[in-house]
């Protein structure tokens, strides 16, 4: 879709009724060229004036907008505001390329579908992030009661600190979850928010450049520090749990954010995470990656994640860490050689990079640019690969730099395949290869390895319900806000709605049963034959949860018919 702003001429200004017409021509003529993103003439009729076009992306998706350098300011911001769909309260921000802010005005330079800008909402400015009175309240009286146990006492007892620090837990969680309003979980107004603002919910109202900042500082300032040899070797099992419900404190020294425990873990301790990953690979000594680029990549690769309830950094996270485990727990370490080990991390890493929350088949109904961009040919895929070569080719993030050409070009060949067999439309055709090389693979064999490289990644990518079901369920939750999202979308724009992500049509136990079914068992009993020691670590589990969800269908099926009754 394409947004048009009205258009003044330098020194021949156009009256406000010229305005209005102009823009309900633009309007209608917008409407006309709906299904394209390509206005048919960039000439406002009558007026004499050329435009300026801005290819932007928003939530992912890449649209235009068309307006003259003449258009004031605030002409200009409220065209972008239509474009991400939010009212005047809301703050926009828009990144170059390369990552830099750029100011939303007139002057904003045109550029092409290459160069294309990112819109972000930041917050609303006037509601704010408002937490429970509750919560206020229980800070004030924590605080007085320790002033008076202190004038007392001394020395504040173990439960009164074990109290304030479950506080500030429960307000972390809140701001952590302050960008999900939208998920309907936070009332707009209402009595159960407060309109006084708590001085640390201010970190929830930064702006996403600002909140990319915190966390790079935070991550370089935290990895310096030990991780915890009980939390490097839980990371080599599936069982890591990527939400910490409750987790080991993960450095040997104290930090100012030291684990407080009940909580999600935070982007910067997950980038600490994949750096002890990369780090214990031996990748840093043995492909000569200097750390600071290492550090740079990783924090590019978080910044290029969106915030989706699904494909988001916390997926990333969880895909390299299974695929971490993978290798350990298989020993893929005397077999493959290392940069075939960097090849599919780096896969798992990079491989879900600026999904936009819509998957292939919205991008191809909707002819959005990115399907215009690949022929319909798994846009997203080809596009996370793009973005992730992209991030690589500025030389402060590459990691690949001290590779020879020829290791370059393998690697570069490998993860694309890799990266382009996790579109879920190849499943059959993958895993049907890897069935006829499984009993004769080789890890000598280019091709067996290829292809094991393929499976690894779709293993990893799928694997959510290998995990603990405390772990597995939560995920399952987010995948359908993503995949109702997008059916809710089709159904407003009139496009054929996704038939397993319709909310009227699907329901938790039936997706995932089916899920299980058809795509996990298939292709976890086909890995497990190369590697029977996978068996207790991702088939188990997987059945389990094939009874957990069998059984809640049952459940609900029950309670429909006693209902109907
Ligand atoms: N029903 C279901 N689908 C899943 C699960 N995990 C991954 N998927 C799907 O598998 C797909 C893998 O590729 P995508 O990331 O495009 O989108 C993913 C989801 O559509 C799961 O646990 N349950
Ligand atoms: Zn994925």
């Amino acid at each position: 879709m394409s947004y048009s702003g009205f258009r003044r001429s330098c020194g021949d200004e156009m009256t406000r009724k010229q305005r209005n017409d102009a823009t309900c021509r633009q309007s209608a003529e917008q409407q006309r060229n709906r299904e394209g993103w390509v206005q048919k003439s960039p000439v406002l009729p009558g007026s004499g004036m050329t435009t300026k076009i801005i290819h932007f992306t928003i939530n992912g998706r890449l649209e235009k907008a068309e307006f003259g350098s003449s258009c004031s300011a605030a002409e200009v911001k409220d065209l972008f505001r239509a474009a991400a769909e939010v009212g005047p309260h809301h703050i926009l921000k828009m990144y170059n390329i390369t990552g830099n802010t750029v100011n939303i005005s007139p002057q904003l330079e045109a550029n092409s579908v290459d160069s294309h800008y990112r819109l972000e909402v930041v917050t609303s400015d006037v509601k704010g992030v408002r937490m429970p009175p509750e919560l206020d309240n229980m800070e004030s009286r924590l605080h007085h009661l320790e002033r008076k146990v202190l004038e007392d006492v001394g020395k504040p007892p173990e439960v009164v600190c074990e109290l304030k620090s479950e506080v500030e837990s429960f307000r972390r969680k809140l701001e952590s979850m302050e960008h999900l309003s939208w998920m309907g979980l936070f009332k707009e107004d209402g009595d159960l928010l407060l309109s006084k603002l708590s001085p640390k919910s201010k970190t929830a109202q930064l702006s996403v450049e600002e909140k990319h900042q915190q966390v790079r500082k935070k991550f370089l300032n935290m990895s310096s520090l030990q991780v915890t040899e009980e939390v490097r070797e839980h990371l080599k099992t599936p069982i890591f749990d990527n939400w910490a419900l409750e987790g080991p404190p993960i450095f040997h020294q104290r930090c100012d954010n030291m684990m407080l425990w009940n909580r999600q873990w935070e982007e910067a301790e997950m980038l600490v995470l994949l750096q002890v990953m990369f780090t214990d690979l031996d990748f840093l000594t043995d492909l000569h990656i200097e750390l600071d680029v290492l550090q740079n990549f990783l924090f590019e690769v978080y910044c290029h994640y969106n915030s989706i309830p699904f494909h988001n950094f916390r997926h990333c996270f969880c895909v390299t860490q299974m695929m971490y485990g993978l290798i350990w727990m298989t020993d893929l370490r005397s077999k493959l050689s290392k940069l075939d080990l960097l090849t599919m991390l780096a896969s798992a890493l990079c491989h879900d990079l600026d999904h936009p929350g819509y998957n292939n088949i919205y991008q191809i109904n909707a002819k959005t640019d990115l399907a215009l961009r690949y022929n319909d040919i798994s846009p997203l895929e080809n596009h996370h690969c793009a973005v992730a070569f992209g991030i690589l080719s500025k030389p402060e993030c590459n990691i690949l730099k001290n590779l020879t050409r020829e290791q370059y070009k393998q690697i570069r060949g490998a993860m694309i395949k890799c990266i382009l067999a996790t579109d879920m439309a190849r499943h059959n055709e993958i895993l049907n290869k890897f069935k006829t090389i499984q009993p004769v693979f080789k890890f000598t064999n280019k091709d067996h390895k290829e292809v094991l490289m393929k499976i690894m990644v779709k293993v990893s990518d799928i694997s959510n319900e290998v995990r603990p079901m405390a772990v597995a369920e939560p995920w399952l939750d987010c995948l359908l806000q993503e995949f109702f999202n997008q059916s809710d979308t089709e159904k407003l724009k009139g496009l054929p709605v996704t038939p397993f992500m319709d909310r009227d049509k699907v329901s938790k136990p039936s997706c995932q049963t089916s899920f299980i079914r058809f795509v996990l068992l298939p292709l976890f009993t086909e890995l497990i034959k190369l590697f029977p020691c996978l068996e207790q670590h991702i088939l188990e589990p997987v059945r389990h949860a094939l009874e957990y969800y069998s059984e809640m269908e049952r459940a609900t099926k029950e309670e429909k018919r006693t209902t109907k009754a």
